[in-house]
C-alpha cells in the first residue's frame, strides 16, 4: 500500500492541540495523529466498462434515462460482475443498453473517478468498438443516437469528457484520474497518453 491512494487539497487549519495536515479527496479532515491510519487505507474499488461505438465519422452515445449520470450523454456500460472478465462485461453491458453486439472491442482507457466525501473509486476501462452486430435501439437505460464527431454535445456529458475525447478519436491510448466535487465540478485531474494498457 502507498500513500499514493489519498491525494490532498492543500487545505491546512488548525484542530484541537493536533494540526490538521489536509482535507483528503474523501472529505476527511487529516491529523498528524490519523495520517498513517488514513492514508494507508485503500478506498474501495469499483470495476466498470465504457465501450465506445464508432463509423466513420460518427460517434453512438446513448442518454441516460435514470440512476448514475441521468440525462448525460454517454457511451454504453456499467459494473462489471463477479463472473466475468472486463472484456466480457463491456459486451454484456453494450448489448444490454443498445442492443449492439461487439465483435471486437479495443482497449482505449482506463479512467478512475473519485467523489469528495466518497469512499468508492471507480476504476473505467475505455473501450473502441467499431465491429458490431445489429442496430441501435432504445432500451430501459439509454436512448442511443449518432453524433457526427464535430458535433459531440460536451455540454450535456461528464465535465471530464471534453477532455479525454480528443485522445480517444486521435486513437491515442491514455489514463486519467479526476477527483469530482459532486457531478459537475472536477477539482483536479490528471491525464496522460500511454503506449500500453493492462
Ligand atoms: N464518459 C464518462 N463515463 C463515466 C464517467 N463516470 C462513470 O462512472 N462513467 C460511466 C462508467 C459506466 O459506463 C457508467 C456508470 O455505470 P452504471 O452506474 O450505469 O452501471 P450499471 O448499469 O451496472 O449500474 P446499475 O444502474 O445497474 O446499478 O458511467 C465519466 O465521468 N465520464
Amino acid at each position: 500500500m502507498s500513500f499514493n491512494n489519498c491525494r490532498c487539497l492543500i487545505q491546512q487549519i488548525s484542530y484541537k492541540q493536533d494540526r490538521v495536515l489536509g482535507l483528503c479527496s474523501r472529505g476527511v479532515y487529516v491529523t498528524k495523529k490519523q495520517k498513517l491510519s488514513y492514508f494507508q487505507m485503500p478506498a474501495t474499488r469499483k470495476v466498470f466498462t465504457l465501450a465506445m461505438v464508432r463509423k466513420t465519422n460518427s460517434l453512438l452515445l446513448g442518454l441516460k434515462k435514470k440512476g448514475f449520470g441521468e440525462g448525460k450523454w454517454n457511451g454504453f456500460g456499467g459494473k462489471v460482475e463477479k463472473d466475468e472478465t472486463v472484456s466480457e462485461g463491456a459486451v454484456r453491458e453494450l448489448e444490454e443498453e443498445s442492443g449492439l453486439v461487439a465483435k471486437c472491442l479495443r482497449k482505449i482507457g482506463i479512467l478512475e473517478f473519485e467523489f469528495a466525501g466518497d469512499p468508492v473509486l471507480l476504476e473505467v476501462h475505455v473501450f473502441d468498438v467499431t465491429h458490431y452486430e445489429g442496430e441501435p435501439v432504445e432500451t430501459e437505460e439509454m436512448l442511443p443516437q449518432w453524433f457526427p464527431e464535430d458535433g459531440i454535445p460536451y455540454d450535456q456529458m461528464w465535465p471530464d469528457d471534453i477532455l479525454w475525447y480528443p485522445l480517444y478519436l486521435k486513437g491515442t491510448k491514455f489514463k486519467g484520474y479526476f477527483l469530482y466535487q459532486g457531478h459537475d465540478t472536477i477539482l483536479e485531474y490528471t491525464l496522460t497518453q500511454v503506449e500500453h494498457l493492462p
